[in-house]
């Protein structure tokens, strides 16, 4: 084997997940999964209903614990650390359903995120600042409850930015299908908003997500999750072409 050329060396995954393993009642939801996501990328984890995408979403913000398995957040083992412990190493997390409080301000919001994330001072610049890389910048004001859908997933996608206020923000943010229940017209600028955190900022992503358009459009890498197992992994073309994938959908829209 030739000796490489170049004395580069690669970056270490943000995320390294091991034989991921969660059973339960004695079913196995998740079944030995080995995934890595590198500095700067989006992976999309994609996978029939019931796969195990969102379990291995809960398995990786700590919201449970694996039954095998290690999961490696920047080279710190994080499996057996409660979701806080985790958030504080660089997690960010976005659920499926959207969860904002109706009677607050969409600023308020951004400012709350910013102060739990130990900023001691956020001004209304702080705060306009991160809703302008969200495209939110116009609603500042108004009340979260009367948001669209699309508009409540920017303002996640904001608070998930918050931090950066006072510091870094986060490492990995794992968006957990931000396309769900939000209108057609409101997926175009979504999509942007999360294209530019990715390549505008250099942020790394890991997005469950159900819109093949989105995931085609936005994704270095595709990983497939089909019964609790990776059924493929890699570029997107190469992916969505495996005839592995097309009968794992099969029966439903890919
Ligand atoms: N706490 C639990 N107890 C028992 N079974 C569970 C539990 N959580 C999830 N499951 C089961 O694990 C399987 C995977 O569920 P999960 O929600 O992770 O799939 P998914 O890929 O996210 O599905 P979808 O795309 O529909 O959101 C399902 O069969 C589900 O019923």
């Amino acid at each position: 084997m030739s000796e490489p050329t170049s004395t580069a060396v690669a970056a270490p995954p943000v995320l390294t997940l091991t034989s991921l393993a969660w059973s339960i009642g004695g079913a196995t939801i998740v079944g030995g999964v080995d995934l890595t996501v590198a500095e700067g990328e989006l992976l999309a984890l994609i996978g029939p209903n019931g796969a195990g995408k969102t379990s291995l979403f809960n398995l990786v913000s700590g919201v449970t614990r694996p039954t095998g398995g290690t999961i490696t957040l920047a080279g710190v083992y994080v499996h057996r650390l409660p979701p806080h412990r985790r958030a504080r190493l660089g997690l960010g997390r976005t659920f499926q359903s959207s969860s904002v409080f109706p009677t607050m301000t969409v600023a308020e919001h951004v400012e709350l995120a910013a102060r739990a994330a130990g900023a001691r001072r956020v001004t209304g610049t702080d705060t306009a600042g991160v809703l302008e890389r969200v495209r939110l910048s116009h609603r500042a004001a108004e009340l979260a409850g009367g948001l669209s859908h699309g508009d409540k997933r920017k303002l996640e996608l904001a608070m998930l930015l918050a931090p950066t206020i006072h510091g870094d923000g986060p490492r990995l943010m794992l968006l957990d299908e931000p396309m769900a229940g939000v209108a057609a017209e409101e997926v175009g600028e979504l999509t942007e908003v999360i294209r530019w955190l990715h390549r505008e900022e250099g942020r790394t992503l890991l997005m469950v997500e159900h819109h093949m358009d989105v995931v085609i459009d936005l994704a270095d890498r595709i990983a497939v999750l089909h019964h609790g197992v990776l059924l493929a992994q890699g570029d997107p073309a190469a992916v969505m072409a495996d005839p592995e994938v097309q009968r794992a959908y099969l029966g439903e829209e890919l």
